[in-house]
Parts: structure tokens; sequence; C-alpha cells
């Protein structure tokens, strides 16, 4: 099943603590930005991508694509304030009826087949995330001290990529700004319009690169799939 990629690369990175965005951060001297976007470049049911960054970021992004022979990206738009406001600023530069998969670029160990999977759930739902079973015990916190233990479960770590058909997302994405919702994913709009998400089980090693640990492990991880472990 075909799709069209967003790939989100417009944050500040904060908590990685780099002073810059991490998305120029290297794993093994390849920029993390890259290895995401290899995922998609290297997958024939990807139509093309949209590339979400920040206008100042513009000449390095290219001379990124262009030193790592990235081709697919077909268009390149500025990124908002917050992650929603980049996700929409991709989503109007995006046209058809298709699926769309918004993807975050801070998560490059994503894989072809967990890729197909969300995208032929979305086809068929609507609307579909890739997640996985909570492995810690979640606690409710405050004044450091533990207000609730929640049971676990029925608790999902949700990831990117997520998938949807366009004009869905785009509904959506347009309902969640007519109410001033503020989310930190595509989903949760789907389901404030009552609408079903579907959960299609991921993989633990598709990590978020947020914090400083991430990188190391990051870049153990791939020293040992280069090694062959
Ligand atoms: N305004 C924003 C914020 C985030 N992102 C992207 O959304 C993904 C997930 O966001 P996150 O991991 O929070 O990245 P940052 O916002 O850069 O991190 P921080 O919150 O630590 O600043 C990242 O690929 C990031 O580049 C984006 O495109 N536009
Ligand atoms: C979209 C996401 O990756 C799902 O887990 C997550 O919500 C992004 O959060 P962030 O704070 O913008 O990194």
């Amino acid at each position: 099943m075909e799709y069209h990629a967003i790939i989100l690369a417009a944050g500040q990175g904060k908590r990685m603590g780099a002073g810059k965005n991490k998305m120029f951060l290297n794993i093994l001297d390849v920029p993390v930005v890259i290895h995401t976007l290899r995922a998609f470049e290297q997958d024939a049911a990807c139509l093309g991508i949209t590339l979400v960054i920040n206008k100042a970021e513009q000449t390095v992004f290219k001379d990124l694509l262009e030193k790592f022979h990235v081709t697919k990206v077909q268009r390149i738009v500025n990124g908002g304030k917050e992650r929603q406001d980049s996700v929409y600023s991709g989503l109007k530069a995006v046209s058809g009826e298709g699926i769309v998969l918004i993807h975050d670029g801070a998560r490059p160990f994503i894989k072809k087949e967990q890729i197909a999977d969300v995208v032929q759930s979305a086809a068929s739902t609507g609307a579909a995330v890739l997640a996985v079973p909570v492995k810690d015990t979640i606690k409710k916190v405050e004044s450091n001290k533990v207000i609730e233990t929640v049971n676990r479960s029925s608790l999902w770590a949700v990831q990117t990529p997520q998938a949807f058909r366009l004009p869905l997302i785009l509904q959506a994405h347009d309902y969640g700004r007519s109410i001033n919702a503020e989310v930190t994913d595509d989903a949760s709009l789907v389901e404030l319009m009552g609408r079903d998400v579907a959960v299609v089980k991921g993989d633990y090693r598709n990590i978020k690169i947020t914090t400083p640990e991430d990188l190391f492990f990051a870049e153990q991880y791939l020293r040992a799939l280069k090694r062959g472990d």
C-alpha cells in the first residue's frame, strides 16, 4: 500500500541539550534525520516525502540531502512553534486522498515492515498508530510523592509513524485548531473527533532520540547491527 510521508524535523532539541536541532547530531557519522529519511528513501511504497524544517535551517538541510543522496524529498515546508503546528504545515502541502504517514525525524530506527503494517491498518480503518505495551510500572506523582499507581494492563507507549487517510487527519487538525486543542501526537486529534484509532504492535527499538542517553543507546545499537549481533 503506497503512502506519502511527512517527516518532522523542525524541533529545537531542548531536552538533548546540544544547543542545536538534534536532527543534525550524528549516529556513527550520519545525522539522525538522514538515518530516518533513509528508511523512506529505500521503501518503494513511499511515493514521496514532505520534510518539515525550520526556515533558518533550510540550507543546512538541503546540503545534507545532497551529501547523503536523499532524492525522495519532494518539498520542504517551514515548521511551527509546536509539533502540532509543524504537522499542520506539512499536511497543507500534501494533496490527494490517499494515506499520509506522519513520522518523527527523531525516530531513526523505523523499519519498512512496521511502516507497511501501520499504513495497511490506516488504509482499512482510517487511522492507525504504532505502539508497544508499557514495561515499567507507571505512577502519578506530585511534589515527589506517589498519588496513584496506574493499572498497567491497558497502557501502551505510542510511537510514530502514525498513518491516516489524508482527508481524515486534515479534518482532525482543523477541528483541533477550532477548539484550541494542544496535543502531543496526531492520533489524539482523531480521538477528539470521536473516531477510532487502530493500534498496531510496534518495536521497542523504534526509540525517539530525545535525551543524551538515547544517543548513546542508538550508537551502541547501530554498532551491534553493523557487527551483525
Ligand atoms: N515545533 C516542532 C517540534 C518538534 N518537531 C519534531 O517532532 C519530532 C518529535 O519532537 P521532539 O522529540 O519533542 O523534538 P524536539 O521538539 O526537538 O525536542 P525538545 O522537546 O526536547 O525540544 C522531532 O523530530 C522534532 O524535530 C517539529 O517538527 N516541530
Ligand atoms: C508523537 C510522539 O512521538 C508519540 O510518542 C510523541 O508524542 C512526541 O512527543 P514530543 O514531546 O513532541 O517528542
